[in-house]
């Protein structure tokens, strides 16, 4: 018996990055809320191999798609060679800062634990999760969240009310290793104050969510593509409450009091070539 899972992207309601480390990462402490934007993915059993075929947005399908190397990586851990068929319909903008790539991989970790009944337990897919990426971790677990580390040491907070999100996403992707080397330590501009954040969605205030949404990350990317601050403040002029880039961008997203309201002003937006979704946060 085959089964369906749904991968959920996520935006970054802050980001600060605390430091560099030896090894190139960095220590960051950032506020996770996953979106009900989704990649599907159908796990079926088949003998021998790992097999992996996609519809929806094109996806580099190669041996290095994060699904084939959760699926390589579970076989490892488990010391089996079973074998799967993945069809993956994907639905999240690629190379975006909406952790496409890693929901595929926690959802991979989860479905074929199930598929090939391993019995693994959450605490060990978790250390597979941080070996596949920094943000593996909050995708395996979801909702709301702090996470720092380089992404992976995790505080789970109280589900955050459900605001409306619109994610503009320019036609080009951005890499996530150049956008953190190009930082300036000694140069972050606005950063956030993570625990004023923390209480804003506690009270559910999304004038004071909106107050607080900072990402250190944007004085690298806002710098490299320009466009990205003028679609900020469009987004605010269309009726937005807050506005803020994702992740390493270049999706910037938009807060509204509900999807309804989201999807009422992405259909006034005009950007051709670009990726406008209405959705929510979960
Ligand atoms: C910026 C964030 C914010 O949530 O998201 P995205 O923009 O990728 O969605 C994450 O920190 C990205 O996490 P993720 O994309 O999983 O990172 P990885 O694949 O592990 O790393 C890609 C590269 O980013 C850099 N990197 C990543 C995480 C981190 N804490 N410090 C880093 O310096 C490293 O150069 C690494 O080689
Ligand atoms: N299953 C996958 N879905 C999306 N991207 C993937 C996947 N596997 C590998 N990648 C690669 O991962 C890189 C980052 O993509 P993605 O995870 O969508 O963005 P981000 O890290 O900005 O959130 C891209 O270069 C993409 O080609």
């Amino acid at each position: 018996m085959g089964l369906s899972l749904t991968a959920h992207a996520k935006i970054n309601l802050t980001l600060d990055v605390l430091s560099r480390r030896p090894d190139g990462y960095h220590e960051v402490e950032m506020i996770m809320q996953s979106i009900k934007l989704h990649d599907r993915l159908e796990f079926s059993p088949a003998v021998g191999e790992i097999t992996l075929t996609s519809t929806g947005l094109p996806v580099p399908m190669g041996p290095d798609n994060l699904i084939l190397r959760a699926a390589r990586l579970l076989q490892q851990r488990a010391g089996v060679n079973h074998g799967a068929h993945i069809h993956l319909d994907k639905r999240i903008p690629v190379a975006a800062g909406l952790a496409g790539g890693s929901t595929d991989a926690a959802a991979t970790l989860q479905g074929l634990n199930r598929l090939w009944q391993l019995e693994l337990k959450q605490d060990q897919l978790m250390e597979l999760a941080r070996q596949l990426g920094a943000d593996v971790s909050f995708c395996l677990t979801g909702g709301t969240a702090i996470a720092r580390g380089i992404g992976e040491v995790l505080t789970p907070l109280a589900p955050a009310p459900r605001f409306g999100v619109i994610l503009v996403k320019p036609p080009f992707g951005v890499s996530t290793a150049r956008v953190y080397q190009g930082l300036d330590l000694n140069n972050l501009g606005h950063r956030p104050h993570t625990s004023a954040m923390v209480e804003a969605l506690k009270q559910g205030d999304l004038d004071k969510v909106a107050y607080c949404l900072a990402n250190v990350l944007e004085s690298v990317t806002l710098n490299l593509y320009p466009e990205l601050k003028e679609i900020k403040q469009q987004l605010m002029q269309a009726g937005c409450r807050g506005v803020l880039m994702s992740g390493s961008g270049p999706t910037v997203f938009g807060l509204t009091k509900d999807e309804k309201s989201a999807e009422q002003i992405a259909g006034k937006l005009n950007y051709p070539g670009y990726q406008v979704i209405a959705t929510s946060m979960v």
